[in-house]
């Protein structure tokens, strides 16, 4: 006779019990690995409760009690864990549903609205307002009376996934105050169509951009349990493990439990390479970790490293090795190479044995290095500026093997057009300037990555010449890349050549709205072909819908590309989350917004635990801000390439250094015109246009990326003239 059994835990218990001290999370772990084992055993006391059919108790300990959906036999859902004495009281309060829409098991929460003393005190408030359109910084006053949702039926609600059970409630809404205090315990899909049709969202969005994202593919059978508790909708932990580590260690809700939405796109099976957008913070990294787990546990046991990670800088790598860490350990470490793109490059080039001992300069003296050529040889007629972007960004970029190449180039975003001549003149002058390097034993990293690129289209074509048994197999199964915004073409192409084409070969995950590098590619250009497989996430897991809408502001009037030559937007693009609004605070001088900062940081109690980070726009701003919090005596700490130098203290960088990290409290300093974006792309303005336009836009997305690494609080400051991506709405709220 088979004994044992299956228990999953729902998300919505997980907050429960990470509420509890650690004996009785301990007493959580006990229960749940002696339940599975035989959940029969009386000391476990498993007995139905009356209300719902399903619903039954166990006893976790003397004062905690489970709450267990039996979905089908032997098979039960933990839902909620209670005090004893709560237990039998509250029952009529939660009801247990499958929703129609998503097929996923949902906990409903009925206690009428009203009943919180937060609730109370602040509807009958009857000065409350509430915002009207998709901002929700913009806020009108409505009469108290009227129903927030009035405009709706119920079978619209119902159609768009709002919970059944909470119709009567929603209906009853008629200020901000109750809107919000339903939505703390509502279901997820329910809070995110009710907060997007407050925001203004017309019916037709939220259903495109909120529903049909986490619609089941199938017809929902309503009372098939069974069913639902397998959909990616309900999101459960089932295995020992899993349920260990948030007991026991210290974990993280994105280990564990997946937006639905999330969940399909690290489970399906690709026909080939796969991108994921979505706008900051909407967990494309989380996918991209857990795409990488999901293949790893496909793959024939082995010793080698089949799965490639890998990411634009070396702060980013190191992060994407201790999250993979956490979530698969050693054990799955081990069968990935996690390394940052330049890296890469540069093992394969040295592996070759093709560097040659040269030292890598940084690619920001390439400007520099092309001026002190053209002066050297006295070679006038070109601006170095110019040739140094040719270089980089056509004849390595593109890994072009000849002259005749460069004359039939596509040069997208280059500006001025050049004619066959002139072509054949930078191509000499860029042979001649590779050789001058040469003779000085440097290069940079885009050759390096240009060589790399070469060096592996050779190995993947001799390895397609040579019969089976081949000894030149691909060098991965996957490759998944993360910040793929960043990545050049010559990177594309490494990759492209490191993996054999097929199904599930490559899983790109970035936004081109965060693009902070001067890369841009059309991706099927380089082989990889990305049409029907790209999606996008929309929710926010880190920002507050207040944040959120603000540094929607600064990308106001600019395009983004989708990598493959058409276009993306951050439609939809939303968060669950809440807090205040952003300010915004000018002063007259640097020296007086420095003050400001000071003054900031003391009003937030000079936290020092790493919580607060300073973001500027140069190195010397940097300095500056470090020596005047280190006057007031607190350890301020610099961010440089690898991260911040110490966990602890109050962080300070350059916008470059914020990619990828986050932030309790943000200050934005040094907002102003002629520093964001930089006094010295105006000289583009007239003579290349298009880079101009780069230019700017690449400055513009540095801001956004810095406003959008704040998950609670942010303050945005400047001296002088305010920055022109700070439209006027915000410099409007300014605080005195
Ligand atoms: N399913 C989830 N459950 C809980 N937290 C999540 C989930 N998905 C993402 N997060 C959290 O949201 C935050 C942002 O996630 P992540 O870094 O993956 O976003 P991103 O889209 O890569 O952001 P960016 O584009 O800004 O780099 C992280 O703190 C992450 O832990």
């Amino acid at each position: 006779m088979k004994t044992g059994a299956m228990l999953r835990m729902l998300d919505r218990a997980d907050r429960e019990v990470m509420k509890l001290s650690r004996a009785d999370k301990g007493a959580v772990y006990e229960f749940t690995h002696k339940f599975r084992h035989n959940p029969d055993n009386p000391g476990l006391h498993l007995k139905s409760l009356h209300g719902d059919s399903r619903l039954m108790s166990a006893r976790i300990n003397r004062d905690y009690r489970a709450l267990l959906l039996n979905v089908a036999e032997r098979d039960f859902l933990l839902v909620a864990v209670k005090h004893r004495s709560e237990v039998y009281d509250d029952l009529s309060r939660y009801a247990y549903r499958i929703n129609r829409v998503t097929g996923g098991i949902e906990v409903i929460d009925l206690a009428p609205v009203g009943d919180s003393i937060v609730g109370r005190v602040v509807s009958a408030d009857s000065s409350v307002a509430v915002p009207a359109v998709a901002d929700p910084s913009v806020v009108e006053p409505r009469p108290r009376s009227q129903p927030i949702f009035g405009h709706y039926s119920d079978a619209q609600l119902l159609e768009l996934g709002v919970a059944e059970p909470l119709l009567p409630q929603i209906r009853a809404l008629t200020t901000e105050a109750e809107l919000l205090e339903l939505l703390d315990r509502a279901p997820q899909l329910t809070t995110d169509v009710l907060f997007a049709l407050f925001d203004g969202k017309t019916y037709e969005e939220v259903r495109a951009q909120v529903t049909d994202p986490v619609r089941a593919e199938e017809p929902i059978d309503p009372e098939d349990f069974e069913a639902a508790v397998a959909r990616p909708a309900t999101q459960v932990t089932s295995d020992d493990e899993a349920l260990q580590a948030m007991l026991v260690e210290s974990f993280g809700r994105w280990q564990i439990f997946l937006h639905p939405t999330q969940r399909k796109l690290v489970e399906r099976r690709y026909n080939g390479p796969a991108r994921v957008g979505g706008g900051p913070g909407t967990g494309k990294t989380i996918v991209a970790l857990h795409r990488v787990a999901y293949l790893a546990r496909q793959l024939p046991p082995g010793t080698d490293k089949p799965i490639l990670l890998t990411t634009f800088n070396r702060n980013l790598a190191a992060d994407l090795r201790t999250r993979l860490m956490a979530l698969g350990g050693e054990e799955l470490v081990a069968r990935v190479d996690i390394v940052n793109i330049d890296r890469l490059a540069s093992r394969v080039v040295s592996e070759a044995r093709a560097g040659g001992g040269r030292r890598v300069v940084n690619d920001n003296d390439v400007p520099q290095l092309w001026a002190d050529f053209l002066i050297e040889t006295g070679d006038a007629g070109w601006d170095a500026d110019f040739l140094a972007a040719e270089w980089t960004q056509v004849i390595l970029g593109q890994v072009l093997n000849s002259r005749t190449d460069y004359f039939k180039a596509r040069r997208p975003n280059r500006g001025r057009s050049l004619n066959r001549m002139e072509r054949d003149q930078i191509w000499r002058l860029a042979e001649r300037f590779t050789t001058w390097l040469e003779g000085q034993g440097i290069w940079t990293w885009r050759q390096i990555a240009e060589r790399a690129a070469r060096l592996e289209m050779d190995r993947a074509a001799a390895s397609s010449a040579e019969s089976s048994g081949s000894r030149h197999r691909p060098r991965y199964r996957h490759v998944v890349v993360d910040e793929a915004q960043d990545l050049s073409a010559a990177h594309w192409k490494m990759l492209r050549a490191m993996v054999a084409s097929g199904p599930d070969d490559m899983f790109l995950t970035g936004d081109t709205h965060q693009r902070i590098y001067d890369n841009h590619v059309t991706l099927s250009s380089l082989g990889i072909n990305i049409r029907g497989r790209s999606s996008r996430l929309t929710l926010s897991y880190r920002t507050t819908r207040q944040i959120l809408a603000d540094a929607l502001q600064i990308m106001t009037g600019e395009v983004y590309d989708d990598l493959d030559g058409g276009e993306e937007d951050l439609a939809g693009y939303r968060s669950l989350l809440r807090g205040g609004q952003p300010s915004f605070r000018g002063a007259a001088t640097w020296a007086q917004e420095r003050d400001l900062l000071a003054e900031q940081v003391r009003a937030w109690g000079n936290p020092i635990d790493g919580s607060v980070a300073l973001c500027v726009p140069t190195r010397e701003f940097a300095a500056d801000v470090i020596a005047r919090l280190e006057a007031d005596g607190l350890p301020a700490v610099e961010i440089g390439p690898d991260g911040p130098k110490q966990p602890d203290g109050i962080h300070v960088g350059t916008m470059h250094r914020f990619k990828g990290l986050e932030y309790q409290r943000m200050i934005i300093a040094g907002v102003s015109d002629g520093l964001v974006p930089r006094q010295l792309i105006s000289r583009y303005r007239d003579t290349d246009p298009k880079r101009y336009q780069r230019e700017r836009q690449r400055d513009r997305s540095l801001l956004f990326v810095a406003a959008t690494r704040a998950r609670d609080e942010l303050v945005v400051s400047w001296h002088g003239t305010p920055s022109p991506f700070l439209t006027s709405r915000l410099v409007q709220r300014q605080l005195p």
